[in-house]
């Protein structure tokens, strides 16, 4: 059986407790690969090879050969495209259709938008007067923060985590990840790529294993790693938030959602129908950014409930190589367990299941997989467990509503803030509603439409701080003020 190993200091190692664990196909339920664990020793080992090359040949390149190297990095992703794409379906479940266009390309545009991105950006200068005349000159200077932690989730493994890594290594960081177990393939396979384009070793290192107890508490407890940054779940994020207190260390965190999606009688009901779709069902429902939450004026409510769910009811279950397919199985029997609790929880709270709600048929060689079907519900009230907890799911709750206010307060009264889409073709009324969103992004009859050079992030519970663009380079790196007496 295949193993999949840490990767140290430019070298595939495995764990010296020899403990492993097993990756699982969702899809069908197989075993296809043993993963190393690391404990406090691999960790150790990766911080302080990620030191190393920071002091060493990473640390003394000029931007113009880091970001050569970061390019042919993007270009060695490409060049094997086909075994990212297998590895991170087999992985996680989702369709190849999907993750051809987003997830794998993704990877790759992380490395050269911010290899770009870093050569462009200039500092600020202050000339300032002084009491004898002479004056002085204030200038910044952006230096690399050091080793970075970096803890990724298994919705968008290779996305999210070269998201960070992109920049990081950018700015001149040297880092270490901790991929989620549910999804180590991609992460470990980037180490060959990385060695191919000549990144020095000990720049990027990857370290298997669980959260708790395990390699992701012992990367975010080691004292010598400057900062660090994590997507996932909001109670994970308080508790790195904890780790990182001990030393003052930094934290970027992406975190959870219960985003909204408000679509006015004015709406396109086209482009709506189409963009909750996608919101809500697109990779499983598993993507931070998904609406579960939708509120429909009024007027169109009945409509916009019978297409929804014609469009869910057309929606092509399968597996990754099935070409057809457009919504593939969730990424784990656990999460399936969760998301299986609220579609029960739903019942329990008196919800009208419009569609779905249990487990589709599948044939006999996919049985095993952690299949659940895409579903709607509605009639729930505003403070029932599937209308404010983050379920990350293919599952979405419609309620009508009638005035603006209503709706942006509606869209507004839960502790998370990370992503929302309006749709409605009055353009001065979704200024006016974006604009009092409380949310980190919020898109106008569109969803996931990202531009790499914007701001990133949740606000209130769902998030601290922003990456993408210069927002990236302000967390990966330390601004200096050089202040020159003249
Ligand atoms: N992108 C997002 O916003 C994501 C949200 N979630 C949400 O979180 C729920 C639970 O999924 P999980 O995989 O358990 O998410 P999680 O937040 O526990 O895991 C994400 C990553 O954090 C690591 N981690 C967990 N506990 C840690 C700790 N104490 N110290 C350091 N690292 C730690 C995990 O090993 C994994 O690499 C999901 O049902 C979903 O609601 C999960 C994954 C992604
Ligand atoms: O486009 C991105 O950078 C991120 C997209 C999705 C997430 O952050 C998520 O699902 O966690």
């Amino acid at each position: 059986m295949k193993e999949i190993k840490h990767f140290i200091n430019g070298e595939y190692v495995g764990s010296a407790s020899g403990k492993l664990f097993d990756n699982v196909n969702p899809s069908n339920g197989q075993v296809i690969a043993k993963i190393h664990e690391a404990g406090e020793a691999e960790v150790d080992a990766a911080v302080k090879a990620a030191r190393a090359a920071l002091k060493g040949p990473w640390g003394k390149m000029t931007v113009a050969e880091r970001t050569e190297i970061l390019h042919r990095v993007a270009a060695g992703i490409t060049a094997r495209f086909d075994e990212f794409l297998e590895a991170e379906c087999l992985d996680t479940g989702k369709p190849k259709s999907l993750a051809s266009h987003i997830d794998i390309p993704r990877g790759a545009a992380n490395f050269s938008v911010f290899a770009d991105l870093v050569k462009n950006v200039p500092t600020e200068a202050f000339e300032m007067a002084t009491p004898d005349g002479t004056g002085a000159l204030n200038y910044g200077v952006r230096r690399p923060k050091g080793v970075i932690g970096v803890i990724s989730p298994w919705n968008l493994p290779l996305l999210l985590m070269t998201w960070k890594v992109g920049p990081a290594l950018a700015c001149g960081n040297t880092v270490v990840v901790k991929p989620s177990e549910e999804t180590p393939t991609t992460t470990a396979l980037l180490g060959e790529v990385m060695n191919a384009a000549g990144v020095p070793a000990g720049v990027y290192n990857v370290v298997h294993g669980f959260g708790g107890n395990s390699a992701g508490a012992f990367l975010t407890a080691h004292p010598d790693v400057d900062a660090i940054t994590f997507t996932g779940e909001t109670g994970t994020g308080e508790t790195i938030m904890r780790a990182a207190a001990k030393g003052v260390r930094q934290v970027s965190l992406e975190l959870g959602g219960k985003n909204a999606g408000i679509v006015f009688a004015d709406c396109d009901m086209d482009k709506a129908i189409e963009g909750t779709l996608r919101s809500a069902f697109a990779n499983c429902g598993q993507v931070c950014l998904g609406t579960e939450r939708v509120y429909v004026q009024r007027p169109i409510f009945d409509e916009f409930v019978a297409r929804l769910k014609a469009g869910a009811e057309a929606l092509k279950i399968g597996e990754p190589n099935d070409p057809s397919a457009n919504f593939g199985s969730l990424v784990s029997h656990k999460h399936r367990e969760k998301v299986l609790s609220y579609y029960q929880k739903a019942k329990d709270e008196g919800a009208t299941i419009v569609t779905g709600g249990g487990v589709p048929d599948m044939p006999a060689h996919l049985a095993g997989g952690a299949w659940v079907q895409p579903t709607i519900w509605t009639g729930l009230p505003d403070d029932s467990a599937v209308v404010t907890e983050e379920i990350f799911g293919p599952c979405c709750h419609i309620r009508p509503f009638d005035t603006e206010e209503e709706a942006i307060e509606l869209a507004n009264s839960l502790p998370y803030g990370l992503a929302s889409a309006i749709w409605t073709e009055n353009s001065s009324r979704a200024h006016r509603v974006a604009g009092q969103i409380e949310a980190g992004i919020v898109w106008v009859n569109s969803w996931f439409l990202r531009d790499l050079r914007t701001a990133f992030g949740g606000a209130k519970q769902s998030g601290i701080g922003r990456e993408g663009g210069v927002h990236s380079l302000e967390f990966y790196t330390e601004l200096k003020n050089i202040c020159v007496k003249l």
